[in-house]
């Protein structure tokens, strides 16, 4: 496995949000963390990146992942849409952990983010103000950014959020192929439930009753009939 949760209790200040969470992804998985507003998904991601200390059980990493090569795309804060700086600056930054200690990016760093602008097709924008761009185009540069920092594991807190549904789908086409043809690992929030059980192979789903397990499984357990329905059925 590449990820696991053992016993896995997540929150804030001593109070428990999730307890006792227990799920393993392996490589070229893609995971959806699903569940109510405020059962603690976000919660749980930033205690996966180590951005917090789990109140008790353990997060391991395996197959030789390291921290540093997990690439993440953080729900995009009011701050972060007003920031000053060029797209292939923020799209560079990606590469920071990858530097270490040295103050400049190298060549392989810069052709590298050259090709995760390609693949998010936003060249064009290269050098336009992060500031002045759209929703849609500023996700783009956050998810060129989030690739610059793996070639392993992708977690994403809710992508799509603000995104109109053209965009929206274009998005999950695009995680998908990732995970498809780049074997990418995807842990991925999502209010969407619907296009969870497309894209994904597993579902985590948080709140009163917690549910690990495939995809299938997960269709297949009464409890998640009226929620699927809600969804507006399986595509
Ligand atoms: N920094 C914080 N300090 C204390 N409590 C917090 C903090 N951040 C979030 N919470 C609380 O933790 C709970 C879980 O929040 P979290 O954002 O993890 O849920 P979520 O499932 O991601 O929600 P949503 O679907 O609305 O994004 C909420 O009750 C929230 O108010």
């Amino acid at each position: 496995m590449q990820l696991e949760c053992r016993d896995l209790t997540v929150g804030y200040d001593g109070k428990a949000i999730l307890k006792n969470i227990n799920f393993s992804v392996e490589e070229g998985e893609y995971l959806s963390i699903v569940g109510e507003n405020g059962s603690g998904k976000s919660t749980l991601m930033r205690t996966l990146l180590r951005l917090q200390q789990p109140l008790s059980g353990e997060v391991i990493l395996g197959n030789g992942l390291n921290r540093e090569e997990i690439g993440y795309l953080p729900q995009q804060t009011v701050i972060q849409k007003d920031f000053p700086a060029s797209v292939r600056e923020i799209v560079l930054s990606g590469c920071q952990n990858r530097c270490g200690l040295r103050p400049f990016y190298n060549r392989e760093e810069k052709e590298y983010a050259y090709q995760m602008m390609e693949k998010m097709q936003i060249i064009h924008l290269e050098k336009r103000c992060y500031r002045e761009l759209s929703g849609g185009q500023q996700q783009r540069v956050l998810f060129a950014r989030a690739l610059c920092a793996t070639r392993k594991i992708l977690l994403l807190d809710e992508p799509t959020a603000g995104l109109d549904p053209k965009v929206t789908k274009e998005m999950y086409q695009l995680i998908y192929e990732l995970n498809q043809r780049d074997k990418l690992t995807i842990v991925m929030i999502s209010h969407d439930l619907r296009a969870a059980l497309t894209y994904s192979s597993h579902i985590l789903h948080t709140g009163k009753h917690v549910f690990f397990g495939t995809k299938e499984e997960y269709i297949r357990h009464a409890r998640h009939k009226e929620y699927i329905k809600a969804a507006g059925g399986i595509k």
